[in-house]
């Protein structure tokens, strides 16, 4: 780093105590250190306003620097008990959801002024909604297992066969998840500790991330709130599998899940790579069945082990009831026109969207192929005609259908967590729709793209925020542009 780049505060690596006095976009706490010349900003993620916490910067810049927590020395007086097991996917479990909200709320307004340049969003927001459930939202979980645990007294790793979680930034050590979180099914996760003996007994290895060694990888739960079943996925390496009895694995798991218990596969994941996704390898079923069924705004949906759905349903339904309020706003820009659903998933908004218009013809597009086959399935389950789905990249598909431009009048726009290519969003763009609904899961990403879509003369006419994930940083938004010249 340059001398002109560095500043007077803090060094890299520097450990000390901060203050936490304010909460920025994402889930980082703000600490200041105060001088004469004014105050200098530390990010440090994962921290809540009025904490003390030692903390080692990670970067530092002239303007400001970010750290990473080691250990929260104070709580702050906003932390409240929870009866939950305190795990790195829920960090602000401790704060009253209320606070929370007014902290995504905030934060996520202010981006938009910083970043897309929208000073008057605060005019512009709706309605901020929150999610049905506030404990126990999730429909998925991926437990890992691992060889390295975390001696909670001595604050180092250990030698030890957990299942659980990684510790918190640190790939390679798990941490036992010994019961409820809060987050998931509380019966799954109040006896992980029994699933956990079992594969202990086996005498075969948990996975050891540094060796790239061991037996037993991931242990995948999915839920239906529908029917109330779970679908259990055990992920294994292959080397040693005659030496463990998979039947007998379902037996157990029955004797404790009972008629809950819908299926369970095996994978076979023989990959190394730090990073391996818990479902990626070969997948079998060793009993029950492959799917489960979940509702939502009373249409069926079946879902795999591996297709993408919506982590918290009965959420996603209001975060699918503002979509298609804002979609729905103007008719005639909906009933006898084509509706893009760009980014389509499964195809849950255009079914709902085509449910509720007058002879719409909606065109889902997703990258997944997978996620496109159970897109046209639930659409034939649903009984739900004028939706044709593609399974492309969304700007190679507009630019080898051009006959679109000019023919559309309402896009739903539902990006990943990068966001839209610029690329893409000026082939989007240049289908010149009247207006865009435009969900994201990264208010980062579409902010950006806010001030694209300006250049392009589309403007925000309203915006709500949807909490699908309690007790996280994550928010979801659901913005109506519409274009003004
Ligand atoms: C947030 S999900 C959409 C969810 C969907 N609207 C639903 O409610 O089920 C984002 C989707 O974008 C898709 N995707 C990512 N990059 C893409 C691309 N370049 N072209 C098309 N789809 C893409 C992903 O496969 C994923 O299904």
């Amino acid at each position: 780093m340059s001398r002109r780049e560095r500043n007077q505060f803090v060094k890299k690596n520097q450990v000390l105590e901060l203050k936490i006095e304010d909460y920025a976009f994402g889930g980082k706490g703000i600490a200041r250190i105060h001088s004469e010349e004014g105050s200098f900003v530390i990010f440090v993620p994962n921290t809540l306003p009025g904490q003390l916490v030692k903390a080692q910067i990670s970067k530092s810049s002239k303007k400001y620097a970010e750290a990473k927590l080691i250990d929260v020395l104070e709580a702050s007086q906003d932390e409240i008990q929870v009866p939950y097991q305190d795990i790195p996917g829920a960090p602000y479990i401790q704060l009253p959801i209320e606070l929370q909200h007014k902290y995504k709320k905030e934060s996520t307004l202010s981006l938009f002024k910083k970043i897309g340049k929208v000073e008057n969003i605060d005019a512009l927001f709706d309605e901020f909604v929150t999610s049905p459930n506030v404990f126990h939202y999730r429909n998925k979980m991926e437990y890992g297992f691992s060889a390295i645990g975390y001696d909670r007294i001595t604050k180092r790793d250990k030698d030890e066969f957990t299942l659980g979680f990684k510790r918190r930034g640190v790939w390679w050590m798990g941490d036992d998840l010994n019961k409820d979180s809060g987050l998931f099914d509380k019966q799954m996760e109040d006896h992980l500790k029994n699933i956990k003996q079992y594969c202990i007994e086996t005498g075969l290895d948990p996975w050891h991330g540094p060796k790239r060694e061991g037996f037993f990888r991931y242990f995948v739960v999915r839920k239906s709130f529908k029917t109330d079943e779970l679908l259990c996925n055990l992920v294994t390496t292959s080397p040693e599998l005659e030496k463990f009895d998979l039947n007998k694995f379902a037996d157990f798991l029955k004797d404790i899940f009972g008629k809950r218990l819908a299926g369970l596969l095996h994978t076979i994941n023989d990959e190394t790579g730090d990073r391996t996704i818990a479902t990626s390898g070969s997948l079998n079923l060793v009993y029950g069945k492959d799917k489960i069924v979940e509702q939502l705004l009373g249409l069926d949906f079946e879902i795999s082990m591996k297709s993408f759905f919506q982590t918290n349903p009965k959420c996603a339904e209001k975060l699918y009831n503002k979509v298609v309020e804002y979609v729905l706003e103007d008719k005639t820009k909906v009933d006898n026109t084509v509706v893009m659903d760009l980014f389509c998933g499964t195809g849950t908004i255009g079914q709902i969207v085509a449910s509720k218009s007058k002879n719409a013809q909606i065109i889902g597009v997703d990258i997944v192929a997978s996620a496109i086959e159970d897109a046209e399935k639930n659409a034939k389950r649903n009984n739900i005609t004028g939706v044709q789905f593609f399974a492309a990249d969304v700007g190679k598909f507009l630019t080898s259908h051009p006959e679109y431009e000019n023919k559309i009048k309402t896009i739903i726009l539902d990006p990943a967590r990068a966001g839209i290519a610029p690329k893409t969003l000026q082939k989007i763009i240049n289908l010149n729709a009247d207006r865009m609904v435009y969900v994201s899961c990264n208010p980062a990403t579409q902010a950006r793209d806010t001030e694209l879509l300006g250049a392009a003369g589309y403007v925000i006419k309203k915006m709500s925020l949807v909490d699908q994930f309690p007790h996280t940083a994550h928010i979801e938004t659901v913005v109506l542009f519409e274009k003004v010249s």
